[in-house]
């Protein structure tokens, strides 16, 4: 029987107890909010609550603090029922399972051949490393450059759970796209790229507008009640909060959690799911970075168009709806960043943000290359 070991990443838990998980049945429409045509990230998320059961971290027996403390990315954890787990061949596993970007840079580039590729990037984690502090979570400049010169080739956005004016203040590039709030708030570049429209400039997308002064009154409360607890951060995302207890100790992470559950009693028209050592509050529409994306690929003009190929590159829990929706398509690629085996919708995996920035350059050097060859066929023609 071949051994198997999993991490339990961070963003891969089982929701705080008790809430409804995102499974259920959302309120009614607020006045003026979105209703897309289609919703993929229940499923999704069912998916990863199926495999946390199945390999016995979901049980009802198992705490959420106990769930938290195993989950830790460098913690690597061995499947139940399959004991002695980490060895070489389970990474080859991994690898065959989601191989490396880098290492089929090949059958990438044989795919965008003849289409436009367009670029989907998550933040934290894929951009920039993951640091205690999220205030301090800057991009390198090597990383910005990287960004920058991808995005003079290709249509790209940044899709984030963070609030859209404060990803901006750290990617500062004009030229992007920028999803912020989980997809809840898209807006177009303000400084126009060779290869984008007039039309595409004036793009906003706010579906959740009518819930900003239910999730600023949750806010509020959720700074009072939490000061009691050393360590943890409520952030403002604009369209969605978050609770973060990286920096609590972790005898007081079941408090916090209870304590955040039993705010949102009373806002029943806001909904709480789980990332990185952290709570994530939002309202409770069907969108999801998923629905951003096709927004985006609509945006672009790439609807209904064979000749485009998305590539959309995450490392969180929600990155999951963006990937499953490429799969759904059967367009394009997800490219999960992660050093451990995971539950992932995505066609391949890139380590860490030097690994992303690394598979950046090397798909701007193959651009400029095909460019100056199809350069050369025009001249020889003309
Ligand atoms: O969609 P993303 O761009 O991945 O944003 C998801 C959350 O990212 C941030 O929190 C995470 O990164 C922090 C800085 O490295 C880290 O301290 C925290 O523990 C992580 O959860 C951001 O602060 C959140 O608001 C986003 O929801």
């Amino acid at each position: 029987m071949t051994k198997l070991s999993i991490v339990v990443p961070e963003e891969m838990l089982v929701p705080v107890p008790a809430l409804p998980p995102a499974t259920s049945t959302p309120s009614p429409p607020q006045p003026g909010s979105f209703r897309p045509p289609r919703c993929s990230s229940s499923a999704n998320y069912k998916n990863i609550l199926t495999h946390l059961e199945l390999h016995g971290n979901g049980g009802k027996n198992s705490s959420w603090m106990e769930t938290i403390k195993a989950s830790s990315p460098t913690h690597v954890r061995s499947v139940p029922f399959l004991p002695n787990a980490h060895s070489e061949s389970d990474e080859s596993d991994w690898n065959k399972r989601l191989p490396s970007a880098l290492s089929r840079f090949d059958e990438i580039t044989t795919a965008a051949k003849g289409k436009k590729i367009a670029m989907f990037l998550d933040y934290d984690g894929t951009l920039s490393p993951i640091v205690d502090d999220p205030d301090s979570a800057f991009m390198s400049d090597s990383m910005r450059l990287a960004v920058k010169s991808i995005a003079k080739y290709f249509p790209t956005a940044i899709v984030t759970g963070r609030c859209r004016d404060k990803v901006f203040s750290f990617v500062q590039l004009a030229e992007l796209y920028y999803a912020g709030s989980h997809g809840m708030d898209i807006k177009g570049p303000t400084k126009l790229p060779k290869h984008t429209n007039a039309q595409a400039k004036a793009v906003l997308c706010q579906p959740a507008s009518a819930f900003l002064p239910v999730i600023n009154e949750a806010y509020n409360v959720l700074v009072e009640k939490t000061k009691v607890f050393p360590g943890a951060k409520v952030e403002n995302n604009r369209f969605c909060l978050s609770v973060h207890f990286r920096c609590v100790d972790e005898k007081i992470w079941n408090g916090l959690a209870e304590e955040v559950r039993s705010v949102l009693t009373a806002f029943p028209d806001l909904k709480l799911t789980q990332g990185r050592k952290v709570l994530e509050i939002r309202p409770t529409i069907e969108w999801d970075k998923g629905k951003a994306l096709e927004f985006l690929l609509k945006e672009l003009g790439f609807d209904d168009s064979n000749d485009i190929l998305p590539v959309y590159i995450g490392d969180d829990r929600t990155d999951e709806d963006a990937f499953k929706v490429l799969r759904d398509r059967g367009q394009g690629f997800g490219i999960l960043v992660s050093k451990f085996p995971k539950e992932t919708c995505a066609t391949y995996s890139l380590k860490e943000p030097s690994e992303v920035k690394e598979f950046l350059r090397r798909l701007v050097e193959w651009r400029q290359i095909s460019l100056k060859a199809e350069h050369r066929v025009g001249v020889k023609r003309n």
